[in-house]
């Protein structure tokens, strides 16, 4: 299987290069992370991370990102990465959000995004505004994309899963950036996914090709004109990069335009392959070999949509088939903190907790069933905004058809008048709450409430029946119950951990 590997490397690469590589795949790159700038900032979490034994060095080229140079635990069972401090993330994999630049306010679609690294770091660069829509095909990566959207706060994001190919064709020419971070033949990462030396052949290579096709097809009509797509793969080979590239270059108003990252050493695209000359603009785009950049392989193209891809007619043909489809009622009805049901909930967790009411005046909610939720106030402009291919209620009632969430849960009706606020509400709301906290004083109470279990020194004067928000050492670890055994944890089973480490 090396040998078929190293075949097609000599086919890109000099024959000292493609050793080169060959030999780096074996070595995993440097551990990394990001930090979540939605809930702290890159000198807080250096300095706490520090202070618990932790060596981190800043790079440079990615803001709040660091290398992790010393780890007396393991980084990932933290209590930091519990309560979604931060990211560990390759930094080639830091480098597409980066490229597509997205801007606050802005509509963008991850159209393959679990399981939500790079959608993540788009939401914090877009500080936790605008629109986001977050799309992924297999059921199984979703529910991780959907962990990590809870735990790290991300309220601009709806989630679909829908296959990729469709948006081009339903939500044509509204995105400002789409990111398309497609599946690959996965050279670039074999030093952590070592099962691709199973399968990875040219044929499996010919299949991703088309597949990618399809999906870049699909951004760029969804991009709105002048607006940017990012292409990007863990993969190496000209099939799936450059030839990928060049056939949108064919079909589409579309030009590729430069990315400018400092300080590394990256390759610029191949223009010369099995003895034909491709497009020079090819140029632009960037490969990233771990041989020369310490990190994983990547291929990085950033495009510009210059003018319209699709007509009205197929827009509306492709609605009418949607509309036509059941389970279509107003799922997300968008409200602000202003609607009297959702008033008398803000009211009652502002008064439990001490949160400012101001704070609720920068979200949109939706109730569903018991729960309300909480997502960006622009998700709000985006359902009701008309727009020239799209009727509006047509729009309104697809986005109820294809979105399965949007923002985070915020609380649980659970009793009259009383509502239960969810751990990842709690986390992300912790600057602002004051109230009928407290802080646990041990470690092992840490590892019993992260595991669902009851404090049982903690009654303090808090009324039975209550809730309360929970801290250790500055860090929220979700709500507690307080009940005649003691401080029951109400940490979802989904986000429990009895594996935490403190150093
Ligand atoms: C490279 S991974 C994406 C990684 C992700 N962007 C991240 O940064 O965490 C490619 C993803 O494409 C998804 N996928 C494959 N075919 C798809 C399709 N037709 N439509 C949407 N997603 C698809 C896979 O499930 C996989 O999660």
């Amino acid at each position: 299987m090396r040998t078929k590997i190293l075949n097609y490397l000599l086919k890109i690469l000099d024959p000292i290069s493609a050793e080169k590589m060959i030999k780096s795949l074996k070595s995993s790159p440097p551990l990394c992370l990001r930090t979540n700038t939605l809930k702290i900032s890159p000198d807080e979490l250096k300095t706490r991370l520090e202070n618990i034994g932790f060596k981190l060095n800043e790079i440079e080229l990615v803001p709040g990102a660091f290398l992790v140079l010393e780890e007396p635990v393991p980084i990932s069972k933290t209590i930091e990465h519990f309560a979604g401090l931060f990211y560990i993330q390759s930094l080639s994999s830091m480098l597409p959000a980066i490229a597509l630049s997205p801007q606050p306010g802005e509509y963008i679609l991850d159209i393959a995004s679990a399981p939500g690294s790079k959608a993540t770091h788009i939401a914090q660069l877009m500080k936790n505004s605008g629109v986001i829509f977050a799309n992924d095909v297999i059921p199984d990566r979703l529910k991780v994309l959907v962990h990590n959207i809870e735990r790290l706060g991300v309220l601009n994001t709806a989630v679909t899963s829908i296959d990729g190919n469709r948006f081009g064709n339903i939500l044509p020419e509204i995105f400002d950036r789409v990111l398309v971070d497609v599946p690959c033949s996965a050279l670039g990462i074999i030093s952590k996914a070592n099962e691709v030396l199973n399968w990875w052949s040219e044929n499996e290579v010919r299949r991703f090709s088309n597949k990618q096709k399809q999906l870049l097809t699909s951004a760029i009509k969804a991009a709105k004109p002048n607006g940017i797509i990012v292409y990007s793969t863990c993969t190496l080979t000209v099939e799936e990069n450059e030839l990928v590239i060049e056939d949108a270059l064919k079909k589409f108003p579309i030009e590729i335009e430069e990315i400018s990252f400092k300080n590394i050493d990256f390759d610029e695209g191949i223009t010369f392959y099995n003895e034909v000359q491709l497009d020079e603009r090819l140029k632009k785009t960037i490969r990233i070999y771990p041989f020369k950049f310490n990190s994983e392989g990547f291929f990085i193209a950033k495009i510009r949509k210059t003018d319209i891809t699709v007509t009205r007619t197929t827009a509306l043909n492709d609605f009418k088939i949607l509309s036509s489809q059941k389970g279509t009622t107003d799922k997300f009805k968008l409200l602000t903190y202003k609607n009297q049901e959702i008033r008398s909930v803000l009211n009652f967790l502002s008064n439990r907790f001490g949160i400012d009411e101001s704070v609720w005046e920068k979200f949109a909610f939706h109730i569903k069933a018991d729960e309300i939720w909480f997502s960006s106030i622009d998700f709000i402009n985006f359902f009701s905004n008309d727009d020239s291919t799209i009727n509006r209620n047509l729009k309104t009632h697809l986005l109820n058809q294809i979105i399965q969430r949007l923002g985070i849960k915020l609380a649980k009706h659970v009793k009259k008048e009383r509502w239960k606020i969810s751990t990842s509400a709690l986390q992300l709301l912790a600057p602002y709450v004051n109230k009928n906290v407290i802080d646990l004083e041990n470690e092992n109470d840490v590892k019993v409430f992260l595991n669902g279990g009851i404090l049982k020194n903690y009654n303090g004067n808090f009324e039975l029946g209550e809730y309360i928000a929970v801290r250790f050492s500055g860090i929220m670890l979700g709500c507690g119950l307080v009940t005649k055994a003691g401080i029951k944890s109400q940490i979802p089973r989904g986000r429990r951990t009895i594996e935490i480490e403190i150093s």
